[in-house]
């Protein structure tokens, strides 16, 4: 994503953050309590013309014309100490496509086969990148973001600092844009 001007991703005023360590009100995203630790979150759905043009961008690049995305942006801001335990995304609230930027620190997103813990890979996710989790990636994988002190890419040290990502996700198949919003009531 060079030259995308990513600096130019401000964010006009909108609903607040969501802090905390442990499980997010945003579970509903992922599957199980997923335990997040020493983060902050919301979702945005107003952004200012310039971040509208970076995350078309990444929408072209990560989904398909038939792909209706969630209403709202995820936004994950992660301390330098926080990290995200494994886990699959929820399948009731989350379609076939997860696309995240990744800003400010580096860190590493390992993915586990649900069935098959041996196999495994990691991503190391720069600061302006983009991943695509989609197909097998997206459902017989867990992704999580590795704590500082488990930050290695092979042998490379990745030390960890503040980092935000923005999340993009399609809608389930058969669910209309107008359902995005709110869980249902058993959740
Ligand atoms: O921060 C990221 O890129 C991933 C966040 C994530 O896995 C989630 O919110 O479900
Ligand atoms: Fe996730």
């Amino acid at each position: 994503m060079a030259g995308t001007g990513l600096l130019a991703l401000r964010t006009l005023p909108g609903p607040s953050w969501v802090r905390g360590s442990g499980p997010s009100v945003l579970n509903r995203l992922r599957d199980a309590a997923v335990a997040i630790h020493g983060f902050r979150e919301t979702e945005k759905s107003r952004w200012s013309e310039a971040s509208r043009a970076i995350l078309q961008r990444v929408q072209a690049a990560a989904f398909g014309p038939g792909q209706t995305l969630l209403s709202s942006v995820h936004v994950l801001d992660l301390e330098a100490r926080g990290y995200i335990k494994p886990h699959v995304d929820s399948i009731k609230f989350c379609g076939a496509t997860i696309a995240g930027l990744s800003l400010l620190s580096p860190s590493v997103m390992r993915l586990v086969h649900t069935q098959e813990p041996g196999e495994w890979l990691e991503l190391l996710l720069e600061p302006g990148s983009l991943y695509i989790l989609r197909g097998s990636a997206r459902y017989d994988f867990s992704h999580e973001i590795l704590r500082d002190e488990e930050s290695f890419f092979g042998e490379r040290r990745i030390p960890r600092g503040r980092r935000i990502s923005v999340i993009c996700r399609s809608l389930p198949e058969g669910m209309g844009p107008g359902e995005s919003g709110q869980p249902p009531a058993a959740c």
